[in-house]
């Protein structure tokens, strides 16, 4: 129930209590350019809100409904990949990894660049903190010494780690730059800014050996490739070198070829530990469901592609990725939206 108020404006001199002297109803086009009778008194985009909300509210059952059995069929899947993973000896390669006694020094530095922190959700900020644990992890684990230095450790990002793992303070060999960008830990000098390069996948530049001396700039950044070409745009404009990882000469995906940050840090650290055998650590790192063996590749789309970027799995007992946590859309379930333009 809606109080039918007329509309007032500021030169209207009728008196409420003659509704002679109401005005007539409004006529607006709806969504469908139908015409509609607008109550009097009631704002367009009010009216389109009240109308979204009835829509809502006649269908929320059946899709509550069809997003139970969304999800129990991606349950289901979700235990079939892991049975055919378990079964996957490559797969367990690093994971079978014990942390080693001592480390051979690979020559080759990382940096997460981690400022990007506006262009991400705080699911994907979850995410991200969770692949950089997993780096971490990989990097401790690694027979190689694969330097890396995280970027710009700030905003949501640092309060998810100050909040859910405190500790990170104590994490030994890893360099946490809070403030600093990654331009401010560029060198100045021409020669020296030669030997960094920054990965993307959004170059047709392919990296053939990963060289010693060489620092190799990884964007920390969860988007599901919505922000296209971002870090090779911020790599031009700091006039840094790119390249990507040789993913389509050695392996074939079922999705594009834009991979989790944490999966190139550790493809890398295992192209050491494998003697340069990058179709060995692609297969090492990225799950057999990515994989395609022996099928050709479809040509990707012009526009970039629009299949989904590769995420990694979560550990156990830690927060999903973004990708997991959110429905197909990035959408979750309430209110109707209400962002209406007139
Ligand atoms: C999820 S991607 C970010 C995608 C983002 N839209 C962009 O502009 O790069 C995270 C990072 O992983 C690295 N990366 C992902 N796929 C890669 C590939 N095929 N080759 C080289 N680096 C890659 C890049 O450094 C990238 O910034």
């Amino acid at each position: 129930m809606f109080r039918i108020l007329p509309q007032i404006s500021p030169t209207s001199t009728y008196s409420m209590s003659d509704p002679e002297q109401l005005p007539e109803p409004v006529q607006v086009n709806d969504a469908k350019r139908q015409k509609v009778e607008l109550p009097p008194g009631m704002s367009k985009n009010a009216w389109k809100k009240l109308q979204k909300q009835k829509r809502w509210d006649e269908q929320k059952d059946e899709y509550r409904q069809k997003r139970r059995e969304k999800k129990k069929i991606a349950r289901v899947n979700k235990k079939l990949r892991s049975e055919a993973e378990k079964n996957d000896e490559n797969y367990h390669l690093q994971a079978k990894r014990e942390k080693p006694q001592s480390q051979i020094p690979s020559g080759v530095s990382v940096i997460m660049d981690c400022e990007f922190d506006e262009l991400m959700s705080d699911k994907e900020i979850v995410s991200l903190s969770n692949q950089i644990t997993r780096c971490y992890s990989a990097k401790r684990h690694s027979t190689h010494e694969v330097d890396l230095v995280i970027s710009t450790f700030n905003k949501r990002l640092k309060a998810r780690f100050e909040k859910s793992l405190p500790d990170y303070k104590l994490w030994q060999n890893l360099t946490i730059k809070e403030n600093d960008t990654l331009e401010e830990l560029l060198p100045k000098d021409a020669e020296e800014l030669s030997k960094f390069v920054y990965l993307t996948a959004d170059t047709e530049e392919e990296i053939d050996t990963l060289q010693e001396g060489y620092t190799y700039i990884m964007g920390g950044i969860v988007d599901k490739n919505r922000h296209k070409q971002l870090c090779l745009n911020k790599a031009k404009k700091l006039g840094l070198k790119v390249a990507r990882l040789p993913i389509g000469k050695y392996i074939q995906m079922n999705s594009r070829h834009v991979l989790a940050t944490s999966h190139v840090y550790e493809i890398m650290c295992m192209c050491f530990e494998l003697n340069h055998d990058w179709e060995k650590a692609f297969n090492s790192v990225l799950p057999p469901r990515k994989l395609r063996a022996g099928i050709e590749e479809p040509k990707e789309k012009s526009d970039g592609g629009s299949t989904e970027s590769v995420e990694p799995e979560d550990k156990k007992g830690e927060d999903s990725s973004a990708s997991d946590a959110e429905g197909e859309n990035g959408e979750s379930e309430s209110e109707p939206k209400t962002s209406e333009t007139n």
